[in-house]
C-alpha cells in the first residue's frame, strides 16, 4: 500500500488522472471501476480537463460502478447511475453503452447481483478502481460488519451513512436504507486500486484503513490485503497517520523509474 500525503485536493486530482491517462495511452479498452461521492470529483474534473484538450480519450473504455441505492425511481438525480452520468461520463467521450452499474430495482435482486458479478468477469476485470471513503471507514457501501469475501449483494446502510449522504437529499428520510454494493472480494480483484480521501472528517477512517488491523469492523482496512492500493490524501485526513513523515518521505524519495 502506497501512501501520498498532497497539499491539496486539486493535487490529488492531478495523481489520480496521471494514472488514468497512462492506463488507457497503453490499453484504449482498459476498465475503469468508477465511485461516487465528493472525494472522486477532482479526478473527474481534471479528466474532463485533460479530454477537453485532447490528452486522454474514453471512447474505447469501459466502466464499472461500483454500488447503487435500492428503491429511488430511475431518473431520481441521486440514483448513482444519474450521478456517474452528470458528473463524469457524459462530460466525456464515453459510450453510454459502455458504462454498467449495479441494478438497484431489480426483481430479482440476487440473481441481478450474481449477473452484474459475471458481466465484470466477462470484461476482463478492473484495471483501475477509484475508491472513496465513508466517515465509517466503507468502501462501495460495504459497511463495518461486512465479509472481507463478500461479493455484490444488497446491504443496509448505518444511520452514519444515511446521516452522511442526507446532504444530496431534501431530508434523512429520503435516504435509501437499503443499497446494492460491489463486496469486498470483488472490490479486491481490481489490478490496482486509487483510494481519495480528503478532509479532517476522514483522517479517523483513513487511520483505521493504512495502520489499523484487517477487521470487517473497518472494510477499508482490507484493502491491506491487496497488492497494489495508491491511497491519495490531503493533509487533513493524514492528519492521525502515525507514520505521516515516513510516508511523505518515501514519496520524496521515490526512484524515478518506480511508477504509483
Ligand atoms: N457509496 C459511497 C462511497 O463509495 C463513498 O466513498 C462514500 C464517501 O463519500 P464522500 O467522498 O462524498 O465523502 O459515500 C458513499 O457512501
Amino acid at each position: 500500500m502506497e501512501i501520498v500525503i498532497l497539499p491539496n485536493t486539486a493535487e490529488v486530482g492531478r495523481l489520480a488522472a496521471d494514472q488514468i491517462e497512462s492506463l488507457l495511452a497503453g490499453k484504449a479498452h482498459a476498465v475503469l471501476g468508477l465511485a461516487t461521492g465528493s472525494s472522486p470529483l477532482p479526478i473527474y474534473r481534471e479528466l474532463e480537463q485533460r479530454y477537453q484538450s485532447g490528452t486522454v480519450s474514453f471512447a474505447r473504455a469501459r466502466a464499472f460502478t461500483l454500488d447503487e441505492y435500492v428503491g429511488l425511481p430511475d431518473g431520481h438525480p441521486e440514483q448513482y447511475r444519474e450521478v456517474i452520468r452528470k458528473e463524469f461520463t457524459d462530460k466525456v467521450d464515453f459510450d453510454p453503452a459502455n458504462v454498467h452499474g449495479p441494478a438497484g430495482n431489480a426483481a430479482g435482486t440476487h440473481y441481478a447481483c450474481q449477473a452484474y458479478e459475471k458481466a465484470v468477469q466477462a470484461a476482463g476485470g478492473v484495471d483501475l478502481q477509484i475508491l472513496g471513503i465513508g466517515t465509517d471507514g466503507h468502501i462501495g457501501f460495504n459497511e463495518p460488519g461486512s465479509s472481507l469475501a463478500s461479493r455484490t449483494r444488497i446491504k443496509t446502510l448505518t444511520e452514519q451513512t444515511r446521516r452522511d449522504n442526507a446532504r444530496f437529499f431534501d431530508s434523512l428520510d429520503e435516504v435509501p436504507r437499503h443499497v446494492v454494493t460491489q463486496g469486498l472480494g470483488t472490490i479486491l480483484e481490481a489490478s490496482h486500486i486509487l483510494l481519495a480521501a480528503t478532509g479532517a472528517n476522514k483522517a479517523q477512517a483513513v487511520r483505521h484503513l493504512v495502520e489499523g488491523p484487517v477487521s470487517a469492523l473497518c472494510p477499508a482496512s482490507a484493502l491491506q490485503l491487496h497488492p497494489h492500493v495508491t491511497v491519495l490524501l490531503d493533509d487533513a485526513a493524514a492528519s492521525q497517520l502515525s507514520l505521516a513523515d515516513y510516508y511523505r518521505h518515501s514519496f520524496r524519495h521515490k526512484p524515478d523509474w518506480q511508477k504509483l
